[in-house]
């Protein structure tokens, strides 16, 4: 099968046009038809040549995501279910914020990682996005952005899979939207989340300095940490935050712990105390989540005050901590959720 053209870096572009008796600079326009004017087929790319538009149709697909789904929240959050060229179902969503358009992308169809509350990761792992399928969630929602004259401003990756069990494809799309003759998303308003492969985090802190990144974390000691998600027991809280340590001092930038609060499970005061003492060395901000009801799962909601009084003692203690605002809260929010419901409607 043809590599869609949006898995190309400039770069690779460049040299796939020297290779191919073309000018380099023709890299540029491309990316200009493919991310600017945002065209759907190489025949619209009118400065280039009959003879050049065909031989790129002949290596390239320019093919976009289909949609089966949009659900439309009453904050505006927008949540799309598009299916990929061989059928698989996946989630992409735009959330609204006082400074700007951020979209959560998806990275891989299913999640082999297997954490306890999420959705994503009930049927498995199906297989890896390719970059440019990544890509196109973020130029399937500039589209939809482009009917108000709004543009994305931010990304993150935070939808289904784990990012850097896909690191390749995960470089280039990052390298891909981060291009100034493209997206020209900047680096610091793009974010990756992981569950904590621990090598990934160094690499990470050494090549992607620039790039937000997020760890979820979830409890304040390893043992409750292995039982909400198996990835603990290879990784354990201590070389996580080893590295974590690692990437803020390499760096110089802040890091994001994301904890999501289960009720009666790791939302006591006694856990927002262990978890100030495990953290409170380390420059960061907790990113305090209220579990998402996932029918197959039976976690339920910290109650509204208990979010407030863990929030606050993470405060007292000079924890840098928010609660996440909810986007979408009125339809499917759990990531993963819409694509297990569509799965189980499709089986039926
Ligand atoms: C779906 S994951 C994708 C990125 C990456 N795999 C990770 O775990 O960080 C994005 C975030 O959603 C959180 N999450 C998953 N299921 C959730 C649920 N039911 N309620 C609240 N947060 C959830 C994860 O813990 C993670 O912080
Ligand atoms: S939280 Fe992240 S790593 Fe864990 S199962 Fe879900 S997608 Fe995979």
């Amino acid at each position: 099968m043809k590599p869609l053209i949006y898995d190309i870096r400039l770069e690779a572009l460049k040299k796939w046009l020297e290779e191919n008796g073309e000018k380099s600079f023709r890299a540029g326009q491309i990316y200009d038809w493919l991310y600017v004017k945002r065209v759907s087929s190489f025949e619209e790319m009118s400065n280039l040549s009959k003879a050049f538009r065909e031989k790129l149709a002949a290596s390239f697909e320019i093919r976009g995501l289909d949609l089966i789904t949009k659900q439309v929240s009453a904050d505006g959050t927008i949540k799309f279910l598009f299916s990929l060229h061989d059928g698989h179902a996946i989630e992409t969503v735009i959330m609204r914020h006082n400074y700007g358009n951020s979209v959560c992308v998806t990275t891989q169809v299913g999640c082999r990682i297997g954490c306890t509350f999420c959705a994503s990761t009930l049927g498995g792992l199906k297989r890896n996005l390719t970059a440019g399928e990544i890509v196109s969630q973020v130029l399937m929602a500039q589209k939809a952005l482009d009917e108000d004259d709004e543009r994305v401003s931010h990304v993150v990756v935070m939808g289904i899979g784990e990012p850097f069990e896909n690191f390749e494809a995960l470089l280039d799309f990052l390298y891909i939207i981060n291009n100034d003759k493209g997206l020209n998303i900047g680096q610091r308003h793009i974010t990756v989340s992981t569950s904590g492969i621990v090598p990934k985090i160094y690499q990470w802190a050494d090549d992607m300095n620039q790039f937000n990144l997020a760890i979820s974390l979830h409890a304040p000691n390893t043992e409750l940490r292995s039982r909400l998600m198996p990835i603990n027991r290879g990784f354990p809280l201590k070389d996580l935050l080893e590295a974590c340590r690692y990437y803020v001092n390499k760096t110089g930038r802040r890091i994001t712990f994301e904890y999501g609060l289960f009720g009666g499970v790791n939302d006591s005061v006694a856990h927002a105390n262990e978890l100030a003492d495990l953290i409170g060395d380390i420059n960061c901000h907790v990113n305090l989540i209220p579990v998402n009801y996932v029918p197959e799962r039976d976690y339920v909601r910290t109650p509204r005050e208990d979010i407030f009084e863990f929030h606050r003692t993470l405060q007292k203690r000079g924890i840098n901590a928010t609660i996440r605002r909810e986007h979408g809260s009125d339809i499917a929010a759990a990531c993963g959720q819409l694509r297990a419901q569509h799965a189980k409607e499709a089986a039926r």
